[in-house]
């Protein structure tokens, strides 16, 4: 397993008597090299369990193992530094963590911190931009002086730069525009299937990453409430809905059609293009078509 929990609590407590348990008793298993998704209405415990991902925070109750190091409360684990590289964490909005002046200097920061000689760190930060999709000659560019979504993925590069088996994103396309959100993703997508990355992303927007994870998870209160395929999610969206979040349009519009031509026992379509087809291959001229789109797995 990539990440597991067994019976993970969370309480933060300071000097007084203030105590808040924001995660009760989770039991988490998340594959190597998938893609996870992780959605929860504000408060529900989703940045507070991205921090176990990597040692940031210690369970006070149970046990977090990732990759080989086992995490648990007041244990000193050697291995802690190290799975720093080897899970990135990047917050929400990182860009408010570039502080060089070039691009570069922001990429090649973390891996020689972790010991990488600077021809190394330099050949991993050109990586990283291929990886991000971005071209070469911005590694000279201030890092200021690049578009929102250049810089939210030049951000992005630099955590990726230090070549972490599990990449974990706190909302990372919080703020940008639709078509940057959709290219994020699809890179996002290619570390995982291309490079065999485990890739961990926190959302509150379900309606472009849905069908694109091998599983969602479904935080309410600090709880798992759901657990599974995004096409298991799709065929009962109400739980979207009882952990306080907005229910892809898509979806929406899938079960409408469903009720109307008596199609519950299909697999629900996840995406506006499959929903599409799926119509299309219901009106008589287009009947032939509706094996293919039932085929096209209603992505
Ligand atoms: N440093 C802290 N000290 C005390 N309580 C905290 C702290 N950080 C978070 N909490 C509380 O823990 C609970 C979970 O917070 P967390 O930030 O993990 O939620 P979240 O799902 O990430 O929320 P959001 O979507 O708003 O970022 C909340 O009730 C929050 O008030």
């Amino acid at each position: 397993m990539a990440v597991e929990l067994q019976q993970v609590s969370y309480t933060y407590a300071d000097r007084s008597l203030w105590r808040h348990t924001a995660l009760h008793k989770l039991d988490l298993h998340i594959k190597p090299g998938t893609m996870v998704g992780i959605a929860g209405a504000t408060g529900s415990g989703k940045s507070t369990l991205l921090q176990l991902f990597n040692g940031i925070l210690k369970p006070t109750e149970g046990k977090v193992r990732v990759l080989d190091v086992t995490i648990q409360a007041g244990e000193k684990s050697p291995k802690l530094l190290g799975l720093r590289r080897r899970v990135g964490l990047v917050f929400q909005f990182p860009e408010q963590q570039m502080f060089e002046d070039t691009v570069e200097k922001d990429l090649i920061f973390g891996p020689q911190n972790f010991g990488m000689s600077p021809e190394e760190a330099k050949q991993r930060a050109a990586q990283a931009m291929e990886d991000m999709g971005l071209p070469l000659e911005l590694l000279q560019r201030n890092p200021f002086r690049l578009s929102g979504g250049q810089m939210r993925k030049a951000a992005i590069a630099s955590v990726l730069a230090m070549d972490p088996e599990v990449l974990v994103l706190d909302e990372p396309t919080a703020t940008l525009d639709p078509v940057s959100r959709g290219e994020l993703i699809t890179l996002l997508e290619r570390l995982c299937r291309e490079q065999g990355r485990t890739i961990i992303i926190v959302t509150h927007r379900m309606d472009e990453l849905l069908p694109f994870a091998d599983s969602w998870l479904l935080l309410k209160d600090g709880a798992i409430t759901f657990e599974g395929s995004p096409q298991a999610l799709g065929q009962d969206p109400s739980v979207l809905e009882r952990c306080g979040l907005t229910v892809p349009q898509s979806l929406r519009y899938w079960h409408a059609l469903a009720s109307r031509f008596g199609l519950e026992h299909e697999r629900p379509c996840l995406t506006a293009a499959s929903l599409a087809a799926r119509i299309a291959a219901l009106s008589p001229a287009g009947a032939g078509n509706s094996a293919s789109a039932r085929e096209e797995g209603c992505r």
